[in-house]
């Protein structure tokens, strides 16, 4: 390192060491540099020579469950369906494989040429309604592997029902599913079963997808000849062939190179997630992989927050499940809102876990580094996390372009646009239920959909991080070491003696109920086909293939109206009396009365204030029965979401006003750009234009860039254009991107 790039080392790294300095230092033993101070002020990173081998070996246990190089390739085991009442002669009896190694279960491939020579019953019994019959196995096995998963050739007859059954006779038959073929006429989506049915038994696997993505040009260009080392097969297979192991894999579903957007959004279970959700089960939908494997394409689209900027058309096409999602979301509350005419209320709030520090990505003013608390009723949350009541589908987007803009992002040799945290998004979905039960008790169901957009696992010898995004990684292959342990621990309860190490990250921590919780969940593995990341990509096919093992227990989430209320009131004093102090600060007139709000439900009348001396009675409106009033609990709510725009906005304002004085002691002179351009298709997916308009800029000014979120401006007409289905108050407020590391640099000098 010279002298000059020892002091040009940013602000932001600078802070962090501060920070790492204040740490007992021992602790990061997944850090082979600690900072050393310099005369001048300055310090630099000095190699650890005795931790960097303990960093090296560390680092490497992410990979280490991978197939040893000289593993023999799995035999393969063959059987058949005896009498199956789509294959009358006996030369077009499918063929089942089953690989001896017993973690992977059958698979109906194709038609056997050869005859039975000998049957025997395989402990498996479809039940069908027009012909009973039984599967039957050709070789006789001392142990009868698990079976899982079966698929059968398209038929003609596509209207047999066939439901495979378990066999209770047999333990280690677990629940089984066929995956019946269709005879779609879809190109895309030919051969695959939607997933349905929002019915949820008293243990829930995890599902597991798999996604492939195409090649990139980096691997691309690879000198040794450009290979895929990966192929799916079927709907549900991965096999791994041609390069150094061999294996086949089995999930729920599987993508390859080709899917698109609208088909891993409709094959991949999200709906179910989103439907359960809506019936007051906790849901998560989790992206797992290494960096550049495709996570934030597949959860939100290319290039992450670029694809809001895009025209309609280019988004209709490459949204990610996320906004899909939001959309289907948004549809059924409509059908069922008319179903049961009670209204949803949602919530929200959108965090990332940066450097094991939680921060807000709503308000990213709110102090860095949120606590994550556990209570009994709630699990692990997270503290002080700012969430906020929105009603329409656009506000719900804006969120989640504001919280990608807001991302802590970093380029590196895997990835252009590489995420450096792992990003979480609720959405709470809340019902008032009168009469649960046939009781006079009211209940709230709170059901949640939870989006998780993880930071990739990543080799530091391959992406050649340095500096504060070695730091960055260190701490990314540390929360998903935890992760990988977690998830092995719970497929094998004799692992770890029972023990899952959820406490030791904040990532864990808020993923326990996902993962052998209450919850219910998706897991979205993402590969890269290049022989270049085969290690890694096979590191991510053996721990998505342990999560599948994962049971959870699920529950509906409800809580009693009282209580939800109750906590409500906290919430609205506890914001009013912050937005008061904030007032006071940027010298505003206060003004403690609310501004009357029209609400799209009901028409609740005049609209009372709230007295910031905490009397909240005001919302207390019970009806002949005692109960709560319906019209009580909305109003509050919308309170509650006037105040939290309120918050933000002020909040921002200070910030702002804080970064311009701070700018001017300095002697430079700060520059607040109003970015909203208009939308239009950017040249590549990619190009996240706003970063590299700010490396252009002139060196001796300070930039704040206060960008408005691409959805909120195109919007706005369509509101317009409705009225009556706005929220209170739309949300037109801008937002503050964190200012680019080149910029705080440059302030530095
Ligand atoms: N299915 C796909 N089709 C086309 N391009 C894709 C696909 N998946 C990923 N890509 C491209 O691969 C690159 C890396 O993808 P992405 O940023 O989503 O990876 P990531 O897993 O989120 O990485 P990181 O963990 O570093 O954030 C991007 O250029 C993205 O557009």
């Amino acid at each position: 390192m010279t002298t000059s790039s020892k002091r040009a080392a940013s602000h932001k790294e600078q802070q962090l060491v501060q920070e790492n300095e204040n740490e007992d230092y021992d602790e990061y033993v997944y850090y082979p540099y600690y900072p050393k101070s310099l005369p001048d002020g300055g310090y630099e990173y000095v190699q650890d020579p005795q931790k960097s081998e303990e960093y090296e070996q560390s680092s490497e246990q992410y990979y280490d469950d991978q197939v040893p190089n000289n593993s023999a390739p799995s035999t393969i085991e063959t059987y058949s369906i005896e009498g199956h009442p789509l294959y009358s002669s006996s030369s077009k009896l499918p063929r089942i494989e089953i690989p001896s190694n017993n973690d992977i279960k059958i698979i109906i491939t194709e038609p056997s040429p050869t005859p039975l020579d000998e049957s025997e019953p395989i402990h498996v019994i479809e039940t069908n309604p027009i012909n009973k019959t039984a599967l039957t196995r050709m070789k006789s096995s001392k142990k009868i592997p698990t079976i899982e998963t079966v698929e059968i050739p398209s038929s003609n007859n596509n209207n047999i029902n066939r439901n495979i059954q378990r066999d209770l006779t047999n333990s280690s038959v677990n629940n089984w599913i066929l995956t019946e073929k269709s005879l779609s006429t879809s190109s895309d989506s030919i051969y695959r079963n939607e997933p349905t049915a929002s019915i949820v038994s008293e243990k829930d696997r995890v599902r597991v997808i798999v996604r492939i993505r195409p090649m990139i040009e980096r691997e691309l260009e690879n000198q040794n000849d450009p290979q895929t080392v990966l192929r799916c097969e079927g709907e549900s297979s991965i096999i791994a062939e041609g390069g150094q192991h061999n294996r086949r894999f089995t999930f729920d579903n599987v993508f390859d190179e080709r899917s698109t957007q609208e088909e891993v959004f409709r094959y991949s279970g999200i709906k179910r997630l989103v439907d359960l959700a809506i019936e007051g089960y906790v849901t998560t939908c989790f992206a797992y992989g290494q960096t550049g494997s495709g996570k934030t394409h597949t959860m939100v689209g290319p290039g992450g927050a670029a694809i809001f900027r895009m025209d309609e058309n280019y988004r209709t096409k490459n949204f990610g499940i996320a906004p899909r999602a939001i959309n289907y979301l948004f549809q059924r509350l409509r059908e069922k809102t008319q179903e049961t005419n009670s209204p949803y209320y949602i919530r929200v709030a959108y965090c990332e876990i940066y450097n094991e520090q939680i921060r807000d990505l709503i308000r990213p003013e709110n102090p860095d580094n949120l606590q994550v608390r556990g209570s009994i009723q709630d699990g692990f949350y997270v503290e002080n996390l700012y969430q906020t009541y929105i009603e329409t589908i656009d506000e719900l987007l804006t969120i989640l372009e504001e919280g990608e803009l807001n991302r802590a992002m970093a380029s590196h040799h895997l990835n252009d646009t590489s995420s450096r945290s792992h990003a979480m998004l609720s959405i709470q979905i809340e019902q008032d239920l009168q009469d649960y039960d046939d009781s006079q008790q009211q209940i709230t169901r709170q059901g949640k959909l939870t989006f998780v957009d993880l930071a990739g696992s990543e080799k530091v010898k391959v992406s050649h991080s340095k500096g504060k995004q070695l730091v960055e990684t260190n701490n990314i292959n540390k929360s998903l070491l935890t992760l990988g342990t977690c998830i092995s621990a719970l497929s094998d309860p004799n692992k770890l003696n029972g023990h899952v190490p959820y406490r030791e990250s904040k990532l864990t921590r808020l993923l326990a109920d996902s993962l052998g919780g209450h919850g219910v969940t998706l897991m979205i593995a993402c590969i890269s086909p290049s022989s270049l990341c085969e290690n890694e990509s096979l590191s991510t096919l053996r721990y998505a293939n342990r999560a599948k093992n994962i049971e959870n227990a699920p529950l509906v989430k409800t809580d009693s109206k009282e209580n939800v209320i109750n906590r409500l009131k906290l919430e609205v004093r506890k914001l009013k009396d912050e937005n008061y102090e904030l007032k006071q600060k940027l010298g505003v007139q206060t003004n403690y009365s609310l501004p009357r709000i029209k609400n799209r439900n009901h028409d609740l009348g005049s609209q009372a204030s709230i007295h910031s001396s905490g009397s909240s009675d005001v919302y207390e409106r019970q009806d002949t029965h005692g109960r709560l009033n319906g019209m009580t609990t909305q109003k509050i709510r919308s309170h509650h979401e006037i105040l939290t725009r309120e918050n933000e906005k002020l909040a921002r304002q200070l910030h702002q006003r804080d970064k311009q004085q701070q700018g001017q002691s300095n002697g430079k002179r700060v520059i607040v750009v109003e970015d909203d351009h208009p939308v239009q298709q950017l040249s590549s997916p990619n190009n996240r234009r706003i970063i590299r308009t700010y490396k252009n800029e002139p060196e001796d000014e300070i930039l704040e860039l206060v960008r408005r979120p691409s959805y909120t401006t195109r919007y706005r007409t369509v509101r317009n254009r409705y009225p009556d289905e706005g929220s209170p108050r739309r949300r037109t407020t801008t937002i503050v991107r964190r200012a680019p590391e080149t910029i705080i640099s440059q302030d530095r000098r």
